[in-house]
C-alpha cells in the first residue's frame, strides 16, 4: 500500500456523494469553501443509482402505459403491442448516466475535489481513504458524513426476494410479485409493477400509513388496477426456491399460501457506519448503526455533522438535500437552520399520492379540535377532460383558531399540487389563505381550492351540506 506522506489540510470533507453530501459540497463551494467530496461507489448515491430517480422511470412508464390504454375516448387509438421491459431498462440506465454525468461536471465545475475510495476517520481532525493500494489522509477543519443506510434482510437473501435496492434493477419482467407492506417502496412498486403487466398481490400487515380517505380511495384504485389485496394478513413464512417464492399467512385465524416468482417483504435497515472508525473519535451511533447527532445535525464530535439518511431519520433524498445545504450553508457563516416541521411525502402510486402536515388522527393525538373536508377529482373540469377522474382532496383545519394542518391529495398532480400546501402551511395559513387567492381554470388546483371552501360548506361542486338560511 502506497501511503499518502502528509496529511492534506482541506475546508470541508464530505463522506458520501449522495443527494445529502454532493447538495452539501456544491452549496459549500458556491459559497466559497474548499470542499473534498470522498465517494466509494458512484456519485448520486442509493438515489440516483437504485432508489428516487430508477423508481420514477418505472412509475412514469407505469403512468403513461396506463394512460395510453385509457386514450381512446380522447380520438387516440390504443396501443395494443405488449409493454417492452428491455427497453425501460435502457431508458433507466441512460437516465441514471446523464444525471450522474451531470453531478460530475457540476462538482468539476465548482472545483470540488472528488476522492474516490473508501474513508475512515483516522482522530477527530483527520480522515484516510482507501483505494486500492493508495491511502490518502486528509486533515479537516470540519467533517460531514453523509454515508447513507441499506437494508438489512430479515429473512434468507436470495435472487427471488427483492429489496428496495433490488427493486428496480430486475433485467427481465416479472411475472407474479407478492408484495408484503404498507412503506412508499411496497407501494409504488405494487402499482408500477402491476400497471407494466406483472400480476401483483398486496398483503397488508397493518393499516396503511395515511389519511383514511387517502388510503381507501388508493386501496379502490389498487384493486381497480386487478391488484389482489388481502387486509390484516400476519406474514408466517417466507420460502423462497429456484423457481418461486411460497409465502404463507395467516388471515382471520387460517392459514393461506401464495406462490410467486419473486417477492417483497419487510426489512430492517442499518445505517452506513461501520467501516468509518466512529468508535475511535467518540461519534455516537446506535445499534442499528446510525449516528446521533444534535437538532443541530452535530455530531458527539463538535467539528463533525451528519446528514440524511445515515442518521436513522425521514430517510427522504428532499430530507438529506435541506440538510446538507444548511450545514454547509452554516460552515459558510450563514444564518441557516434545519427545520423538519412539514416535510412532503409523495408515494408515485397511480394515481400517485401527496401530503403535508398532519393527518386527522396526528392533529387529534395532538390535542387539536379540528374539523375535515375532502373534494373529488371526480366533480372537476380538468379532471373530467383529463379522464383523471379518480382521486380526492382532503384538507384538516384547527377549529378554534382556523389553521391549516394537513393537506392530503391522491390524484393526477398531486406531488406538484402540494407544494401549495406545503408553502403555505410553512407559513402558518388560515382557510382563508387558501381561499382569497384567484385559482386556474379549469386546473387540477381548483380540487384542493373546493376542499378548503368545503371546510364552510362552500364548495361550489360538492352537494350542498345542511345549512341554516341567512336573511339578506
Ligand atoms: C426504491 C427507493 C425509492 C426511493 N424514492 C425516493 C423518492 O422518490 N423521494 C425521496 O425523497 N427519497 C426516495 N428514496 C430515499 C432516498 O434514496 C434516500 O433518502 C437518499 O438516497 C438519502 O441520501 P443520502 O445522501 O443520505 O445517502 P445515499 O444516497 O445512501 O448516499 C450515501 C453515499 O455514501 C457512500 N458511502 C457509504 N460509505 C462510505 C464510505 N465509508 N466512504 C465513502 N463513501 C461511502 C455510498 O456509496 C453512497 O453513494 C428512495 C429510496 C429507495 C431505495
Ligand atoms: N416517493 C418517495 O418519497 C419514496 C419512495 C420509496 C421509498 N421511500 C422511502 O420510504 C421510507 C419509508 O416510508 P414510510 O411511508 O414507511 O414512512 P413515514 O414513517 O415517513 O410515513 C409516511 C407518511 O405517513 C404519515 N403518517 C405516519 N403515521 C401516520 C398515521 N398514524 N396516520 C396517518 N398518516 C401517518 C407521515 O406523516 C408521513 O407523511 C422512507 O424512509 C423513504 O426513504 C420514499
Amino acid at each position: 500500500m502506497v501511503v499518502g506522506e502528509l496529511a492534506q489540510d482541506r475546508q470541508l470533507v464530505i463522506v458520501g456523494g449522495g443527494p445529502g453530501g454532493y447538495h452539501a459540497a456544491i452549496r459549500a463551494a458556491q459559497l466559497g469553501l474548499e470542499v473534498t467530496l470522498i465517494e466509494n461507489r458512484d456519485l448520486g448515491g442509493v438515489c440516483l443509482n437504485k432508489g428516487c430517480i430508477p423508481s420514477k422511470v418505472q412509475t412514469q412508464a407505469a403512468e403513461i402505459w396506463n394512460k395510453t390504454q385509457m386514450s381512446s375516448t380522447l380520438g387516440i387509438p390504443v396501443q395494443t403491442k405488449p409493454f417492452e421491459w428491455n427497453k425501460l431498462q435502457q431508458h433507466q440506465d441512460k437516465v441514471i448516466i446523464q444525471l450522474r454525468q451531470g453531478i460530475e461536471q457540476l462538482c468539476k465545475a465548482h472545483k470540488i475535489e472528488v476522492v474516490k475510495g473508501e474513508a475512515t476517520f483516522l482522530s477527530d481532525d483527520r480522515i484516510g481513504v482507501s483505494s486500492g493500494h493508495q491511502f490518502d489522509v486528509f486533515r479537516f477543519q470540519h467533517a460531514i458524513i453523509a454515508t447513507g443506510h441499506r437494508p438489512a434482510p430479515l429473512f434468507l437473501e436470495h435472487e427471488r426476494l427483492l429489496s428496495p435496492h433490488t427493486l428496480y434493477q430486475q433485467n427481465e419482467k416479472i411475472d407474479t410479485l407478492t408484495i408484503v407492506g404498507t412503506d412508499l417502496y411496497a407501494l409504488e412498486a405494487a402499482f408500477s409493477y402491476q400497471h407494466l403487466g406483472t400480476q401483483v398481490t398486496l398483503l397488508l400487515e397493518q393499516e396503511l400509513l395515511l389519511e383514511p380517505s387517502i388510503g381507501k380511495e388508493l386501496l379502490r384504485s389498487a384493486k381497480k388496477a386487478g391488484i389482489v389485496v388481502k387486509k390484516k394478513i400476519e406474514l408466517v413464512t417466507v420460502d423462497p426456491n429456484l423457481e418461486e417464492v411460497t409465502i404463507q399467512y395467516k388471515k382471520d385465524d387460517q392459514l393461506h399460501a401464495i406462490q410467486s416468482s419473486h417477492a417483497y417483504v419487510p426489512f430492517n435497515w442499518r445505517g452506513n457506519t461501520e467501516e468509518l472508525g466512529l468508535e475511535r473519535i467518540g461519534v455516537k451511533v446506535d445499534q442499528m448503526g446510525y449516528v446521533e447527532m444534535s437538532a443541530e445535525l452535530q455530531t458527539s464530535c463538535t467539528r463533525i455533522y451528519a446528514i440524511g439518511d445515515v442518521t436513522g431519520t425521514h430517510q427522504l433524498a428532499s430530507v438529506a438535500i435541506q440538510q446538507g445545504k444548511v450545514i454547509a450553508e452554516r460552515l459558510a457563516g450563514k444564518n441557516a437552520e434545519w427545520d423538519d416541521h412539514f416535510i412532503p411525502v409523495v408515494y408515485r402510486t397511480q394515481p400517485p399520492i401527496a401530503s403535508i402536515g398532519w393527518s386527522s388522527l396526528q392533529a387529534e393525538t395532538a390535542g387539536r379540535e379540528i374539523q375535515v373536508s375532502t373534494a373529488t377529482f371526480k366533480s372537476n373540469g380538468y379532471a373530467t377532460i383529463s379522464g383523471a377522474q379518480e382521486g380526492l382532496c382532503t384538507v384538516i383545519k384547527d377549529s378554534g383558531t382556523d389553521e391549516l394542518l394537513g393537506v392530503h391529495i391522491i390524484g393526477e398532480g398531486a406531488a406538484e399540487l402540494i407544494h401549495s400546501g406545503t408553502i403555505g402551511l410553512e407559513m402558518g395559513a388560515r382557510h382563508e389563505d387558501f381561499i382569497f387567492p384567484m385559482y386556474p381554470h379549469p386546473s387540477f388546483a381548483e380540487v384542493v381550492m373546493e376542499a378548503v371552501e368545503g371546510l364552510e360548506g362552500l364548495a361550489i361542486h360538492q352537494p350542498p351540506s345542511k345549512q341554516t338560511k341567512q336573511t339578506i
